[in-house]
């Protein structure tokens, strides 16, 4: 036999310490060549060289490519579903004529050996296949990788391309291939390369169609000898492609074929062995929407995330155009907790597995919802930043936040009542996405919900009508009364409610982020109960007389400030009605708001958040009590009389705590005695 070394228009340059590399001409014509060509080639290439002049080219590769090196089975494995599913359209096509037995890929682990084997029945390869394919094609990623790492922005490239085949060298000291195509007449053949440049290749027995690719794992990397890490890093990646996937066997009880039956009449159960397949061929995402049920669409939340709540609902979606897609989305029950929620939604791109962690590629609200997406137009082996700068990755998000948005206007119309059942556990959501999409926000102005302390829900526009009457201010401005705690502020909504006020319920934990939003969008004001007195908060045109002149309020002003702490409470008097409570105490809407924006992250100012607590401590001149303070000639009495007083507007609003509580229980006491 002739034994050559392989010179071809593959090269490799090294300029100082820089490598990178240039393929001539040949690659790009691709002539196919037929079988006789390829006996004659076989025999000429014995050995041969990958055309690289300088060092070997995969510690680079191993070094910089991927992150995650366990992803060279992934690699591995969908090239073999690809060479599958190949010979499947063959065979459909008609250029493949014998018959198609079970397409399987096998994935064997021989740890005396130190191999893992990933075989197809696919297509196989020709010698000029392996040629073309493996010694050339499979190196344009290789060089492309070089050429930017010659511009030292290797970092940023990491990952973003795709080298397939060739990630098997980062975790093996040698690789080999045996393969035999489908074609009539093709002869076997073993390609063998440990990493260097050099391969070698020849001809072999090899009966079964398809390819062996055989990994002799590297010392550094011998985790991936573990069945337990294979068995993990495919169930992560290739859980879901679209041909069965063997590795090893696992035991089962199945019914005894003997009939054979136990005490009490059942067939009993054997143990038998059988062949572990770890994926699943055809995920409900790839059904139409008719052939499931809402069981189906449960189950497969499930097996996406085992012991998980069920979720709220799913939205299935199915695009050809301008992007293919399918996928999906699931809500999950958010219940205000928004962090354990993120990053559940999978990424794939035709049932391979590429990433859950899809922030910066979906908008970061849709981040809060769960399932996969899957397309063939997102890259398999990319970057994160290389994700986000693609255009289909941005026109597939755009898309995901119409559909999401149309789902809910559709659930809102056709089932107002299931809708509103859902919406404690939607509104963070949606609130979020209102908040950071602007589109967002226009599509779901329709059907976003406010919930009053009487659990009644409106829709923006209703809810306006409904307060219209009695909440507009002198100035025609509409302003929402609002609570973050029906139970905290209940004195200060009973108080509302009487004056014929309604009263919203804001507690998600978006809330005063949302609010100001709303304020800008709708031309209302939100003021929270307990912001201001309740004629302060929707102020009207009448004017109510003091009782107590200016001399009286002098007098009794630092009665009060004598029994409050100073720093923390401004004592002000106003001309409240009779039947407003005597003392009542408010905290600035804009201060708590900035503080509460602060606490949240984004938005307000920088240093509200440090700022102390600080309340107005509002006496109404015109309630009785005050006025009997005022002419108490006993100043112990009068003491606690104002004491009383200051601790009941307090305890209407859950400030009265600790040593406070306890002298105000005793003082009452003291006084019913
Ligand atoms: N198991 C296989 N059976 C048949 N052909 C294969 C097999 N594995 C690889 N090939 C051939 O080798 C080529 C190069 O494979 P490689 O994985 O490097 O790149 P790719 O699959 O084309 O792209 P990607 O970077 O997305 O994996 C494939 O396109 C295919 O023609």
């Amino acid at each position: 036999m002739i034994v050559v070394h392989q010179t071809s228009d593959l090269s490799f340059f090294q300029m100082e310490k820089t490598i990178f590399c240039h393929i001539g001409s040949k690659l790009s014509v691709a002539h196919p060549l037929t079988i006789t060509e390829s006996e004659q080639k076989i025999k000429a290439m014995q050995q041969g060289t990958i055309n690289i002049q300088t060092e070997n080219i995969f510690p680079i590769i191993k070094k910089f490519l991927y992150s995650d090196t366990e992803i060279f089975l992934r690699e591995l494995v969908s090239n073999a579903v690809d060479a599958s599913q190949k010979l499947r359209t063959l065979s459909k096509t008609g250029e493949f004529n014998q018959e198609i037995k079970d397409l399987r890929v096998e994935v064997i682990l021989d740890k005396d050996a130190k191999t893992i084997t990933v075989r197809d029945n696919g297509i196989g390869m020709t010698a000029d296949e392996v040629e073309k394919y493996i010694n050339q094609i499979a190196f344009s990623g290789a060089k492309e990788f070089a050429e930017k790492y010659k511009d030292k922005d290797a970092n940023a490239m990491i990952g973003a391309f795709g080298l397939g085949f060739y990630s098997a060298f980062m975790v093996s000291e040698k690789v080999r291939i045996q393969t035999l195509s489908y074609q009539d007449g093709a002869k076997a053949v073993e390609w063998e390369s440990d990493g260097s440049p050099q391969f070698s290749m020849k001809e072999i027995e090899k009966n079964e169609r398809g390819t062996d690719i055989i990994l002799h794992i590297a010392e550094d990397s011998t985790e991936f000898l573990e069945e337990a890490r294979l068995n993990e890093i495919l169930s992560k990646y290739c859980k879901f492609l679209p041909i069965e996937i063997k590795f090893g066997t696992r035991k089962t009880f199945v019914e005894d074929p003997s009939g054979e039956k136990d005490e009490n009449g059942n067939v009993k159960k054997i143990e038998k062995e059988i062949d572990n397949i770890i994926n699943n061929t055809s995920p409900a995402w790839n059904k139409t929407p008719a052939d499931l049920t809402e069981e189906d669409y449960k189950n497969f939340y499930n097996e996406l995330y085992p012991f998980t709540e069920d979720p709220l609902f799913h939205i299935h979606l199915n695009v050809d155009y301008p992007f293919n897609l399918t996928g999906i989305l699931y809500f999950p029950r958010l219940k205000n907790n928004m962090e354990v929620q993120k990053n559940k939604i999978q990424l794939y791109s035709n049932q391979v597995f590429i990433t859950d962690n899809v922030e910066n590629i979906v908008p970061d609200f849709l981040n809060l919802l769960h399932g996969v997406i899957d397309s063939p137009d997102i890259p398999l082996n990319v970057s994160r930043s290389y994700l986000q700068a693609d255009s289909n990755v941005k026109k597939i998000s755009n898309h995901i936040n119409k559909k999401v948005a149309d789902k809910l206007n559709q659930m809102f119309k056709d089932d107002r009542e299931d809708f509103q059942s859902k919406w404690d556990d939607i509104e963070v959501f949606i609130q979020y996405g209102m908040l950071s999409d602007d589109k967002f926000y226009d599509r779901s102005e329709k059907f976003a919900l406010l919930k009053n302390t009487k659990d009644e829900y409106f829709t923006f526009e209703e809810y306006k009508e409904k307060i219209k009457a009695a909440q507009t201010d002198k100035n025609d401005k509409l302003v929402c009364l609002y609570t973050h705690s029906a139970d905290a502020h209940h004195a200060l909504i009973e108080n509302a409610n009487d004056r014929g006020y309604d009263v919203l319920v804001m507690d998600s934990p978006l809330a005063s982020h949302y609010i100001q939003k709303l304020e800008g969008k709708l031309n209302v004001s939100f003021a929270r109960v307990d912001a201001d007195t309740l004629d302060k908060l929707i102020q009207k045109d009448e004017e109510i007389p003091s009782k107590l002149s200016e001399k009286e309020q002098e007098n009794l002003k630092p009665i009060f400030e004598g029994n409050v702490n100073k720093e923390k409470y401004v004592v002000q008097f106003e001309s409240l009605s009779e039947t407003e409570k005597p003392v009542q105490i408010t905290q600035s809407e804009f201060m708590r708001r900035m503080k509460e924006q602060q606490a949240l992250g984004g938005g307000g100012m920088h240093m509200m958040g440090s700022l102390p607590e600080m309340y107005n401590l509002v006496v109404n001149s015109n309630h009785p009590l005050i006025s009997k303070i005022l002419g108490e000639k006993n100043e112990e009495k009068q003491k606690d009389l104002t004491k009383q007083a200051i601790d009941l507007a307090m305890l209407s609003n859950g400030l009265l705590q600790g040593e406070e509580l306890t002298k105000f229980i005793n003082r009452s006491l003291e006084l019913i005695d």
